[in-house]
Formats: C-alpha cells, structure tokens, sequence
C-alpha cells in the first residue's frame, strides 16, 4: 500500500487459510520500515493467527473481504505522509467487515402485530369545545388567535373539566396527569389557573389591593431549563389577552409571569421575585435556594404546585431537593394564618394549595410522593377514565406512544454504527432540497459523545483542508449550527455542559429552523416541544425505559406522523422484548439495506456497499487521527460512552453489560483503531472484577450512589444552576483518583462541574 508505513490493513478473517497466513507472511516483506517496525508487525501476525484459531466469538461476515484502498481516489490514503500530525506510531486498521459477532435471527418481514395508526394525541374530532369546559371566552379566542388551538385533545377534554370543578363543587383535590407526548399536557394544566387568575382579578377588581406584590400563586418545576422557557413562552401567550370581543369588560390584569432557572445572576433573580412573579416557573435546585436564601420572595398565597414530567422530578438526584421545597412550601403557605382574605372572597380562588403531577410516563415512584403528600389525588389519563389513585393497578401502567409513530431498530454491530448513522442521515438528506425539509434528533449517552459526533459530521468532509494542528481550534465553538461537510444539512448539538446562553440560543434556533441534524443528550429527551421533526434517531440506546418513551415523543407530536429508529448492538436484542413488554413494537431493518442504499448514493453498484462503508469509515478514521485534538475528543467521547454505558437501570444491566462490550469495536464506532489504553485497562480490570464478583460490584455502586446523594444535601456544596441537567459521562470521571480523599474530593469537583 502506498503511504502504508503507518498504515496496516487487516483483512484476516475467520476461515483464513494456511495459504492466507501465508498471503500475510508474504505481506511482511512488502513493509517498509526498519528491523523494529518488521519485527512489531511479525509480532502483530502472530497474535492475529493465534486468535484466530481460538477466537470464542462468532462471526457472521464472509471469509474475505476486499478493499480497493489503494485504487480508490476517495480514501486518500497518499495523503497521509503529508499529515504531519498523525498519531506517531503503527495503526493496524481492522476491516469494519470482519470479526463481527453474529447478527441474531430476526423476521424482517412485516411481523409485529397490525397497528392503530389512528393518531392517538391529535385534537378530538367531535362536539366538545374549550368554552362548553367553561373556560373564559377571552382565553378561549385568544388560545385560537395566538397558538391556532381550537379543538381540545384527548386528555386536555377529560382533566381541565376536572381542574376546574372544584371551582363550583368546592372539592379540593390534587391532580395526577398521564398522557402521552405531544397530546397537550401543558395547556391542560395552565389554562384552568389562567381561567381563575384572570376570574380572580374580574371579581375584585376595583378594591385597590391587586396588584404583583401578592407574591407566587402558581410554581411550575421543570427538570431543565429549555423547558421551562418553553412553559413561559406558552404562559405569555395566553396571559397577553387583547381587548374583549364579547363583553365591555377590561383585562388589564397585574398577573406577571417568569421564571428562575438559573443562568443568570443570583440577584437579579432576586430583584424580580422581590418584586413579585405570580406565575413562577423554575427548576427545582434553582428554585429550593430561593426558598431558602431570597427572604423577599413571598409564597404565603401560593395556590398550585406543578411538577411538570413530576417522575423524573422524582427521580434520585430530584426528589430529595423536591421533599425540601414541599416542606418549605408546606411551612409557607398551609401553617400561615395571614391568607389573604380579600382573594378568597372569589369562588374562583382554591380553598387550599392544589398539586398537579404531569407525565407521559408516571408509575410508582409517583404513588409514594401520593402516599404521604397528595391530597385526595385523582388520576386522569389520557385513555383511561380518571380514577382515584387507590383504584389504579400498578401492573396495568403501560407507557403509551403515540399510534401514528413509526418505530424500528436496527442491530448493527459496533464497528458497523458510525457508518450505518451516516447511511441513514445521508438518505435522509439525500437531495439537496430535502435541506429545506427534514429536522432530525440524534440521541447520543452523553456530552461528549455529542461533541465528538458533531465536530466529526461538521468537519470530517473537508479532512484535506484541515491538516494544520491548529487549523480549526474553534472550531467546535464556532460552527454550532453550520452546514455538515458529510450531508446537506445544518447540524446542532445540545447537552447539558453547554453555557446556558448557547444552550437556549441553539435551542431557539434548531426550534425555528426548517431543517437539520440536532446531536444531543437526554437533556432534550423531556418535554420540549421542537416542532416538525420528522425523525428520531436513539443512536445510543436509552439507560431507562421511560427516557425511551420520551426521546421518542420529540416526533409524532399532536396527531403528526413521525419516525424513531433504534441502534442495538447484536448482543442486546433482549431489548426489543422489553419494549414488546410495554407494547412498543418496533419493525426490524437491516443494516445492509442501509449500507446498500449508501452505496446507490454514492454512484456505485448497490453490491458494492462495503466498498464504500470501508471509505467512510476510513475517511473518519483519518480525519480523528489527523490532529491530537481531535484524537482526545474522540477518546474522550469513546470513554464517557462507556462509562454512560454502566449506568443502564438495574433491571437492564443483564442486556446492557459492559462486560459484553467489545471495547475495540466499540472504539471504531468513534474513529479509533484501538480502545485508548489508560481507559482500557480501567476496563479491563472492571470487567474482570465484574466476573470476579459482580455483587460486590453492586454494592460499591449503590454506596457511591448514596454517597454522591449524600453531597447533594450539603446545601453549600450544591450546584444548584445545574443539578436539574443531565450531564452524564463527563471525563473527568474516568480519570479515576487513588486514594479514598481524592476519590471523595473529586466526586464533589464533578458535581461542581457538571
Ligand atoms: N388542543 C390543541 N390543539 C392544537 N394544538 C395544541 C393543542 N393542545 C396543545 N397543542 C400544541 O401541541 C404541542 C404539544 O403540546 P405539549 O408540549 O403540551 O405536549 P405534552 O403532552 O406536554 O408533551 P410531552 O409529554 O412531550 O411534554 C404544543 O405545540 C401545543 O401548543
């Protein structure tokens, strides 16, 4: 091979022969180089040939696999000696088409059961109105000027009903809300507070006394930010209500609205709840300093408490700082005797604090919070009749995905995935018009995952441009929603260790854009309300079934068609009966479908798909060893996968093992030749203590997990601008310290700099 003193190709394949051994002995004098590089690459060969005599896997490619690397102009491959900055030692390059583990028996035909497509969030089609619900014309003809909601949905016709009976019936209950994603669940718990408040200011509203500094009314939680700007774009659109068209009545309301969420300066947040905020949405940790610290900010009148996605609200990390602001809360506001009794002269005003907990996905978790705080909870779901929370079967709590949405996977082995994720993206854009049409969410485990995939995807196209080490230093800062150089399309990421500026700003931008590719974590998994994406992409599968749900749910959005596909990897098709168990049932694909129509793409015969895979994966592999920054990225990103990957809820860890990973391929799937080996050997000898004792394992899992928990009580020690994010598989956590001080130090540092 020309160029190839770096460079080895491994072709060797299970079946290799003695003459194929031979073939490669033969390869030996070809080699360039001194004594050392013959005598490392002899070594190498004999590794190889012991391997493959012993080798425990399965395989389930062909006994050859040819590649045109030195015909082939794409590849490139002279370039390399002018690239001077990369990786200063031998890289065997192993074929993404040999030693793969078998590929398990699927049925690719059509075989899960035929389904409803009837879309099952969509606006109901039938008499029922929002003003025969008895809400406020004003709001009513507002919500269909501003946000064209006309007709109610599902769960919106079932629970505001609901919401607002207690203003006649003077019942008072707390509220527990399961619909599926995209079926309105925000609207349904706002518009009824904004019906009373709006009521409220009408009944009273010449005595003088209303005015902000009443204080919070209504707290709406959010586990992230994103959406709980997003709950307060939706609040200002309903609050702005123009002059009445039905009656001489003035709606000059003093209702004021905002939110905390950190990202700002302390004291200005302050300053505006000293003010007054009556509509306040926040995350939790940001909201429980508040609490805690800003004396100004009064919560006395407080009327309603939102959870909103109130499981993950819940879930550990959450529901300690969730159980410290109900206590405060309860403290404030149930024990105070200085109520304002002017506001509750108005039917419209509750006669106690009311809680709603909304969810596409509620199960147990939520029945303890019931357990010792809800007040005579109802539960409305969005198919279900609404029942008292006693009466709800824990074991028939299925998590719902909308009918209209399409869903598949498809089980790609690991060196396969990255080419396999360029097949589907390049198909997806194919036609340079689709640029104006297609926006597409690729999951990944963590941050750094999506930092690697997005400077890749960006830059990875134009590797000859790119050949100076400090060429494209900001790169990775600059290009956040530029053009790819691999597909025709606007490219974003989003993850939870992003400042919070480029974070809604990328937000705001991929949310009006018509088009694109957004890289992201589970941060964007809840809740947000990104329109028109068509397709969803679970690159990394989720670590909890319920973010499964989720991620899913950013498509197929109120009656709109969509798309997900799923990665697993050969060893984790247990998953699909997990799913099955659930009744998501999700339609095989093959890989080398994908792989063919990549190659059609690239103006060759379909067949000659590996052809062209090699080139890309290649091309990858180039651009990652070109320039040590970009090698640390992709070594970064391959260990916080990994380190992702061990976090698999426990009930999942027999599908999802580290163990079962085979930490090279694993490495090829971010364009390295070989697994970095100070991580490796971390592995290696995790693995190994796996085998040894996967109970002890546990247990040290769960104490640092109660440990890490522990921290968080220590109020000082909190962040709390971003204990609402989930920054999974930061780096840093793989540079394991040595000694017990520095491993209880070095927990505390991550949290800070989560
Ligand atoms: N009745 C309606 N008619 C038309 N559009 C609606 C209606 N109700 C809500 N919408 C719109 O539907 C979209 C989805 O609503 P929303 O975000 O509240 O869904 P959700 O159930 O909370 O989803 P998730 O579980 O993912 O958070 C929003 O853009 C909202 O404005």
């Amino acid at each position: 091979m020309d160029g190839s003193n770096n460079l080895i190709l491994n072709l060797v394949t299970e079946n290799s022969s003695d003459n194929e051994r031979a073939s490669l002995r033969s390869k030996l004098k070809n080699i360039g180089g001194g004594w050392k590089e013959k005598k490392k690459f002899r070594k190498f060969l004999k590794k190889e040939i012991q391997n493959n005599s012993t080798d425990k896997h399965k395989f389930f490619q062909k006994s050859t696999t040819t590649i045109a690397v030195n015909n082939n102009n794409s590849i490139q491959e002279n370039n390399l000696n002018s690239q001077k900055n990369l990786i200063n030692k031998s890289q065997i390059i192993s074929s993404i088409f040999s030693y793969n583990p078998e590929i398990p028996n699927v049925r690719y035909d059509n075989n899960s059961k035929q389904m409803d497509h009837k879309p099952s969030n969509a606006p109901i089609d039938d008499t029922s109105s929002f003003k025969s619900m008895g809400l406020d014309n004003d709001l009513v003809e507002n919500m269909k000027n501003k946000l064209g909601v006309e007709k109610p949905t599902n769960i919106q016709s079932k629970a505001i009903p609901i919401l607002m009976s207690s203003i006649n019936k003077n019942v008072e209950f707390d509220v527990i809300v399961q619909s599926e994603t995209g079926s309105g669940k925000t609207l349904t718990y706002l518009l009824p507070i904004v019906h009373r408040l709006i009521n409220i200011t009408i009944d009273i509203q010449n005595n003088g006394l209303l005015s902000r500094s009443i204080g919070t009314l209504a707290i709406i939680l959010t586990p992230t930010r994103e959406l709980a700007i997003q709950v307060v774009s939706v609040l200002k659109y309903l609050i702005n209500i123009p002059p009445s068209k039905f009656t001489s009545r003035h709606l000059n309301h003093w209702i004021v609205i905002g939110n905390v969420i950190g990202g700002e300066k302390k004291q200005s947040e302050k300053a505006r709840l000293r003010k007054g905020i009556n509509i306040l949405v926040c995350t939790p940790g940001r909201l429980l300093d508040h609490l805690q610290n800003t004396k100004s900010f009064l919560v006395k009148n407080l009327c309603w408490l939102i959870l909103d996605e109130a499981d993950r609200l819940l879930e550990l990390g959450f529901e300690e700082t969730l159980q410290s602001i109900i206590k405060i809360l309860d403290e404030k506001t149930i024990n105070s005797e200085t109520k304002n009794q002017i506001f509750s002269s108005s039917k419209f005003w509750p006669k106690r604090r009311q809680i709603i907990l909304c969810s596409a996905t509620l199960k147990d978790d939520v029945k303890r919070l019931a357990g010792y705080t809800l007040f005579n909870p109802i539960f409305i779901g969005g198919n279900d009749d609404f029942s008292f929370i006693e009466e709800k079967s824990e074991k028939n709590a299925k998590f719902n995905t909308p009918n209209q949405l399409k869903q598949s996977y498809i089980i790609t082995p690991a060196k396969l995935r990255l080419v396999t994720l360029t097949a589907i993206l390049k198909s997806t854009f194919k036609q340079i018009r689709n640029l104006m049409n297609r926006k597409i969410i690729v999951f990944v485990s963590c941050c750094d995952s999506v930092d690697f995939h997005f400077d890749l995807f960006m830059n990875a196209g134009k590797i000859n441009e790119l050949d100076d080490e400090n060429s494209d230093d900001d790169k990775l800062k600059n290009n956040d929603q530029s053009i790819s150089t691999i597909i025709p399309a606007k490219i974003f990421r989003l993850h939870g260790d992003l400042t919070q500026n480029v974070r809604t700003e990328i937000f705001n931008e991929f949310s009006r854009s018509n088009s694109g590719i957004l890289f992201c974590t589970d941060v964007a998994a809840r809740g947000l309300d990104l329109p028109d994406v068509a397709e969803i992409i679970q690159y990394d599968p989720p670590t909890d079934l319920k973010d499964y749900v989720h991620r899913v749910g950013r498509t197929a959005r109120l009656g709109k068609e969509g798309e997900a596909i799923l990665f697993i990897l050969p060893s984790e098709i247990e998953y699909i009966n997990v799913l099955k168990s659930q009744e998501i049932f999700a339609e095989p694909v093959r890989v080398e479908t994908l792989l063919k129509s990549l190659a059609t793409q690239n103006k060759r015969n379909k067949n000659e798909y590996e052809v062209v895979a090699t080139d890309i994966q290649l091309n990858f592999e180039r651009y990652v060893l070109s320039n040590s920054k970009r090698t640390t990225l992709a070594q970064k990103a391959y260990s916080s996968h990994i380190r992702a990957y061990a976090t698999h809820v426990s009930t999942e860890k027999h599908i999802f093992h580290v163990k079962k990973l085979h930490l090279g391929h694993i490495a090829k799937s971010f364009g390295l030749r070989e697994a970095p080996s100070n991580v490796n050997n971390n592995l290696v000898s995790s693995k190994k203590l796996d085998n040894k004792n996967d109970h002890k394992k546990e247990k040290i899992f769960n104490k640092e997990k109660k440990n890490s928990y522990d921290d968080q009580k220590n109020i000082k020690k909190r962040n709390f601008e971003i204990m609402n994010e989930f920054s999974v598989g930061n780096y840093g956590s793989m540079i394991g310290p040595t000694t017990k001080r520095k491993r209880k130090g070095n927990r505390i540092s991550k949290k800070l700099s989560m």
